[in-house]
């Protein structure tokens, strides 16, 4: 790899005199000299400000450079060139992913925040073929009557609707509907699922705090449902979910006489895998797959598109108005202006904030990256901050700069399915609706924004794993005409 070697040096040259020499000064350090002396520095930003250390982040780079550390064994990278050394592509070098991230959960036993990378490539291989492009297309029906819900909850709607919350009971439905064979149908539920989407965010809110004292986690995890059922809704919500149905789910499924039911869920690989027992627990299966579940529905109901590029969106109509009425998935796929809105939009707002990873040389020093502030690279991305869905036409190569999937062994497993969602939804709503001008230019459905505030309801305010608007805010809201 191109850049390996001098990633190496860098990180060797960066490591040695800093963190494992007690002689050099730590203000030689890219950072802030109390960032290499506490982790209290990171845990003030996220812990007591609320997820606010990418911002801390991005001044370092911009002051530090490329590398800066952020805390006494973690180094952050916002250096394009250095993508493919850290992430490097399966097969190409062992990650072991930090610990840090399983305590951050309160899960160490899911995928996601498996240590040992052998351990996570095993876990993982499992319930891979059941994101491939082949078993996806089997989805296609499913997709495309959620997104006739949403359709219909707009044309019902009689009050400005918060579309991250119908996003997310999309998103939701989707994926438990694919993993489990049912879902909660909150498309259908008066409330869209609210209450369960509220415990779902404060359980991402307490990330920062288990991170830092895992013992709160671990507490957290063993403390009986009673106690829980008395953390208010959300939690109460949560833990129903959690303990119960979830569980329950996945000792229906194994013992289903049905071959085929079990074949078409997320543990068919599972349970026919030759895993050992003890990865095999109802337990363990059923925090596999929640955490499968949340990683599918804030991150899909993320991406945000603005209407305040008419021009764009004249473009893309246009190009969306070539195709039949229920466009199949190849017919969306070839529509690559369609296709860069998307890319664009997800870069502008990726669904994961930092994405880890832990070098080998030296072990233990942990990095990551911020695709929030990667994205916004000016050398890379000219006028980072305007949306401009060509710049992906005009320069094929930029999508190696693209990290809002991740890459490598960690990387998305869901990308084909995400991507799906995202644009069947997302051409349905701009093949029926245009955007509201005022003074009735247009005839038929509209759609308005109402009461958003770029700052307030739009832009990343804080990153909780998944990045977050400000506090209080009810996100994109809009109002639809008939
Ligand atoms: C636009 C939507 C999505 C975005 C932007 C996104 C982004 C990402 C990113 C950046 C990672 C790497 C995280 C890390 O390094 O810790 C990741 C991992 C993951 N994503 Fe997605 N994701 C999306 C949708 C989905 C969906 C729909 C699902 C499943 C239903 C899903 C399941 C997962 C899982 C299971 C992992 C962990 C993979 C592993 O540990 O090997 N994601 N996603």
């Amino acid at each position: 790899m191109e850049h390996d070697e001098e990633l190496r040096r860098k990180v060797a040259v960066f490591t040695n005199s800093t963190l494992h020499s007690d002689t050099s000064p730590p203000c030689q350090n890219p950072g802030p000299r109390i960032a290499a002396l506490t982790s209290w520095y990171e845990c003030y930003y996220d812990v007591w400000l609320g997820g606010h250390c990418f911002r801390t982040i991005a001044k370092m780079h911009q002051k530090y450079g490329p590398i800066v550390r952020i805390s006494p064994n973690e180094v952050h990278f916002n250096d394009l060139d250095f993508i493919d050394s850290l992430y490097p592509g399966a097969g190409e070098r062992k990650t072991n992913r930090p610990v840090m991230v399983g305590k951050q959960s309160g899960t160490p036993d899911y995928m996601t925040a498996t240590e040992d990378h052998d351990m996570h490539r095993r876990r993982r291989a499992v319930i891979n073929p059941f994101f491939s492009v082949a078993s996806v297309r089997k989805l296609e029906p499913v997709i495309r009557q959620h997104t006739e819900k949403v359709l219909a909850r707009l044309e019902q709607a009689t009050e400005p609707v918060e579309m991250n919350l119908l996003f997310k009971a999309y998103a939701n439905d989707t994926v438990v509907q694919y993993a489990f064979g049912v879902c909660f149908h909150f498309l259908d539920d008066a409330e869209c699922g609210k209450p369960y989407f509220k415990a779902v965010d404060m359980f991402f809110s307490l990330n920062h705090l288990f991170g830092h004292w895992p013992f709160i986690g671990w507490m957290v995890g063993k403390a009986p449902g009673w106690v829980m059922r008395n953390f208010g809704e959300g939690l109460r919500e949560m833990w129903r979910r959690k303990w119960y149905w979830w569980i329950q789910k996945v000792g229906e499924i194994r013992t289903s006489n049905d071959p085929e039911r079990v074949k078409s869920t997320i543990f068919g690989g599972v349970l026919n895998s030759s895993l050992p027992d003890a990865e095999n627990t109802d337990l363990r299966l059923a925090s596999e797959t929640q955490l499968v579940i949340f990683a599918g529905e804030g991150t899909t109901a993320n991406p945000k598109i603005s209407s305040t590029h008419p021009s764009i969106l004249a473009t893309v109509k246009a190009k969306l108005s070539s195709l039949p009425d229920s466009p199949s998935f190849a017919q969306i796929d070839a529509l690559p202006y369609f296709n860069a809105v998307i890319q664009e939009t997800i870069r502008l707002h990726p669904g994961v904030s930092v994405v880890y990873g832990e070098y080998v040389i030296p072990a233990g020093v942990t990095y990551g990256m911020t695709p929030t502030i990667l994205h916004k690279t000016a050398s890379v991305f000219k006028n980072p901050e305007e949306f401009r869905p060509e710049r992906w036409i005009e320069n094929p190569k930029l999508s190696r700069a693209f990290m809002g999937f991740s890459r490598g062994p960690r990387g998305c497993i869901a990308v084909n399915l995400a991507r799906r969602e995202i644009s069947v939804l997302l051409a349905a709503l701009l093949v029926k609706y245009d955007v509201y001008e005022e003074g009735g230019g247009k005839m038929g459905p509209t759609l308005q924004v109402f009461d958003t505030a770029k700052e307030r309801d739009i832009d990343t305010n804080s990153e909780y794993i998944i990045p977050a608007v400000a506090r209080g805010s009810k996100g994109l809201r809009m109002v639809a005409r008939r």
